[in-house]
């Protein structure tokens, strides 16, 4: 097991959100988190990442309790999150956004980076600020790569982006999957979830109050049904 949380509680000052969070990911695997909005997802991760600061509970990378060490030293030893909103540097090329967050160790090379995304290969004189919202994506993840993750968690990689672009980066995602780096994917399409993860977990206020593989999810229609507001019969 390369992560592990155990009845992990997080707040926003006196806001109680993350309320007992267990869940794990073995090497090579791929796990989601759904839920409707505001469920926690987004600051589940926050908190693996140090960003919120769990309060009660344990979370254990490679064997070692990480709860509450700073960001910088979670990301240090290798877990790399993929926030919503990309962050990357608008000013700088896509090449200088690569290699400035390359580490010596990482067997990510620009060359593996633009193997998986031959768009960025094309665009890598463009600046940040003249890629389109799948592209900006696309570099988001590639960085995050280049830094030598262990875990990679993609916060709603695929929001607001054409039908096209997300097949692609579904494709993408699997390739990095192939690689064997552990995801934890918080996405809201069902479709892109089920073809890339092999088990889902159902986060509501706070709690996981569903985990099952994703055939035994694909199998359940009442479980999307009752959890994430999706009528199967529509
Ligand atoms: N910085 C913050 N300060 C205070 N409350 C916050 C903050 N960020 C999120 N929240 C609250 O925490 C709750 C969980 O939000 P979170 O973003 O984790 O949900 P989510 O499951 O990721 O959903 P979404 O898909 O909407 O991002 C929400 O009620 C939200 O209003």
């Amino acid at each position: 097991m390369i992560l592990e949380l155990l009845d992990v509680h997080g707040y926003y000052g006196k806001s109680h959100i993350v309320q007992g969070v267990s869940l794990h990911i073995k090497k090579g695997e791929v796990v989601t988190l759904l839920g409707r909005n505001g469920a926690g997802k987004t600051t589940t991760l926050n908190t693996i990442m140090g960003v919120v600061a769990p309060r009660r509970g344990t979370i254990r990378f490679d064997g070692k309790e990480i709860a509450g060490l700073p960001p910088h030293a979670i990301a240090e030893k290798g877990l790399s999150l993929v926030p919503e909103h990309r962050g990357i540097f608008r000013l700088l090329t896509v090449e200088e956004n690569l290699t400035m967050a390359a580490r010596r160790d990482s067997p990510w090379s620009l060359e593996e980076v633009y193997r998986i995304f031959p768009r960025l290969r094309e665009r890598r004189r463009n600046g940040g600020s003249q890629l389109s919202g799948g592209e900006q994506q696309m570099l988001a993840i590639g960085r995050a790569l280049m830094t030598n993750p262990k875990v990679l968690m993609l916060d709603e990689p695929v929001e607001g982006l054409a039908p096209v672009i997300v097949d692609e980066i579904v494709t993408q995602i699997g390739k990095i999957k192939e690689s064997g780096i552990p995801i934890i994917l918080v996405e809201q399409n069902l479709a892109v979830c089920t073809q890339l993860a092999d088990r889902h977990y159902i986060i509501e206020q706070g709690r996981v109050v569903y985990t099952g593989s994703n055939a035994e999810f694909l199998a359940d229609d009442g479980v999307k049904d009752r959890y994430l507001g999706i009528n199967i019969a529509a």
